[in-house]
């Protein structure tokens, strides 16, 4: 069997975190039982509004991660001169709009190939391996190429968000045909975003993906796993406060 990577995305137990503004629950701990559970890489989003992932903690992993960091990004100078100093293994280079509720579409590289090629050029000098997080298009895949990325990651939220099955399947077959022509290319191809316990199988199917980075529903899962045993654990604290 051929190998598949996972890289487990924290953004969303600094989510928690920012909710209440604690320094719990902390995505370096997260990170490490993430590794600890065989996570092959740990990947954080620092948005530019700072709304979960802080710049604490990209510095703190760079220090505690056993496997290695990929760090996602909008194209802007401010994020470069962070990856830089950082030097995380990889950069994924996403789209940003502040008023999304997360990432909506792949970097559109076709229309800013010059910025891109820049931020790539960059960060490669620094030594970091770079993705663009693009849709499975034909122009868009190109187009990285032309930058010099040796890595792009298939944008799979369209898919993840599809409910009709017929839709499903179609979208399926453009992924698995973009991943095909990106891996003749010779561009090394990750996959992410929406991939959740029920669709997953079919995208990890595609054997030219290296990787797929999920987080979303890996936290969810957790939330919803862990749920027992913390609220046993206040319930006996309470109990032995009365004995
Ligand atoms: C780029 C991408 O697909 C996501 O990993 C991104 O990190 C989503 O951002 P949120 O974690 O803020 O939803
Ligand atoms: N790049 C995709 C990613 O890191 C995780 O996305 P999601 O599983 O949180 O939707």
């Amino acid at each position: 069997m051929k190998e598949i990577l996972l890289g487990v995305n924290v953004d969303h137990i600094a989510t928690l975190r920012q909710a209440r503004g604690t320094n719990y629950p902390d995505p370096v701990y997260a990170a490490s039982v993430a590794e600890h559970a065989g996570a092959d890489g740990i990947t954080v989003h620092l948005r530019e509004d700072r709304r979960h992932i802080q710049d604490r903690d990209i510095y703190v992993l760079k220090q505690t991660l056993h496997s290695r960091m990929n760090f996602e990004m909008a194209v802007t100078d401010e994020m470069i001169d962070i990856a830089c100093e950082v030097k995380p293994e990889f950069c994924c280079l996403v789209p940003e709009k502040r008023e999304e509720l997360t990432t909506e579409g792949g970097l559109d590289v076709v229309g800013q190939l010059e910025k891109v090629a820049s931020a790539v050029a960059k960060l490669s000098q620094a030594g970091i391996k770079v993705s663009l997080f693009i849709d499975a298009d034909k122009a868009q895949i190109d187009a990285a190429l032309a930058s010099k990325a040796p890595y792009i990651e298939i944008h799979t939220g369209h898919y993840a968000d599809l409910t009709n099955e017929e839709e499903q399947l179609a979208e399926l077959e453009r992924l698995t045909q973009g991943i095909k022509y990106a891996h003749g290319l010779g561009i090394k191809v990750n996959a992410g975003h929406g991939l959740n316990y029920f669709n997953v199988k079919p995208i990890a199917a595609i054997e030219e993906i290296i990787e797929l980075n999920i987080g979303h529903a890996i936290i969810a899962r957790a939330a919803i796993d862990g749920l027992d045993k913390a609220v046993r654990d206040m319930k006996n604290l309470m109990l032995e406060a009365r004995s």
